[in-house]
């Protein structure tokens, strides 16, 4: 078993957690987040989305959220673009970092990005292109690599195609979405195989949700295959808007915990992050999904 001694963590939690919430959540409680887990170790976190606000209203005051954040040093503020126009508002907003967000479906591209996966790519590419000449860093990421809620089982060999196709656009690093929640240990491990003789594991991020209660085991096999970058969502939040039942990412608490009892170095400070959940679902008036952060608060109470 080899794993790796450092880990670093990506919260998704501002965007991902956020974005499939149904009331609008002003954007001071969203600035309030992102400065609490900056404050509590986060160096990674991705702030918000210039997609097309009719597609995912919660994500319309990206630009402000960025505006409102502190800007602590050694933290990268990210956000999703789809296109020029998303990247141009990036770019404005002063993004530290994008990405963009390819699918190993057709089925998922066509629901997520209204356009197949070849026009998604020539899409990112202008992006990639935009962004070298502004030095702005770009992840890319790949949704529906366990599986896809419309058209079923994905063919890892796809995964690792369009993978490549990320890197050589420019990526700096690919994050492996299981967008619905649907993979296993063995499935995770299935495709990691394929994409680790192509890719250096320090190229490559995991990015599991917990439908079926397996994303932690799932990060524990991606651990194991030497892969040290792992986005979460604080308190689970989260969903993907056109992922029917797809629930949250798995919970930044979580990972913590398992990295502290792995003895895997993260700089974040668990407790401070249970605290900036507490908080937000409080805010949100649902309840907190990681099961760490329960049984901190429980005791606490
Ligand atoms: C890709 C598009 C934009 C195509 O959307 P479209 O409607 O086909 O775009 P279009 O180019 O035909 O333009 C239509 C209108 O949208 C505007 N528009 C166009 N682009 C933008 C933009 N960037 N910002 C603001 N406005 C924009 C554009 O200006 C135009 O305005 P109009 O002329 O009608 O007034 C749309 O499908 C979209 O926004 N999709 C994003 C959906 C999304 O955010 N999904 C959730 C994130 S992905 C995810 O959660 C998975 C992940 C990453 O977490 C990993 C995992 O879990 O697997």
């Amino acid at each position: 078993m080899v794993l790796p001694g450092k880990a670093t963590l990506v919260e998704v939690g501002p965007r991902d957690g956020l974005q499939n919430e149904t009331g609008l959540i002003a954007s001071a409680d969203k600035i309030e987040l992102i400065n609490a887990l900056a404050r509590a170790g986060l160096t990674r976190i991705e702030a918000g989305a210039f997609v097309n606000p009719k597609w995912v209203p919660q994500m319309a005051d990206s630009e402000a959220v960025l505006a409102g954040i502190e800007r602590r040093a050694g933290v990268s503020y990210s956000a999703l673009t789809p296109n020029l126009k998303g990247f141009e508002r990036a770019l404005a907003a002063k993004a530290d970092e994008v990405a963009i967000f390819a699918a190993a479906s057709e089925a998922f591209s066509q629901k997520n990005l209204n356009c197949s996966i070849d026009k998604s790519l020539a899409r990112f590419a202008e992006v990639t292109q935009a962004a070298a000449q502004a030095k702005i860093p770009v992840r890319g990421y790949i949704s529906c690599v366990l599986g896809c809620p419309y058209s079923g089982a994905v063919d890892p060999a796809l995964c690792v195609d369009i993978a490549e196709a990320l890197f050589d656009m420019g990526c700096f690093e690919v994050s492996l979405g299981d967008t619905i929640g649907v993979g296993t240990a063995a499935s995770t491990q299935a495709l990691l195989t394929p994409m680790l003789q192509k890719f250096n594991p320090k190229q490559l991020a995991v990015h599991m949700h917990d439908t079926y209660g397996q994303a932690l085991a799932n990060v524990y096999q991606s651990l194991q295959m030497g892969i040290s970058v792992i986005d979460a969502s604080v308190a689970g939040l989260g969903g993907c808007p056109y992922a029917k039942g797809a629930s949250g990412n798995l919970a930044t608490e979580d990972v913590l915990y398992l990295l502290n009892g792995l003895g895997i170095e993260h700089g974040i400070d668990l407790n401070q992050v249970v605290v900036a959940g507490d908080v937000m679902c409080r805010k949100l008036g649902i309840a907190n999904h990681s099961r760490v952060a329960q049984a901190l608060l429980s005791q606490n109470a």
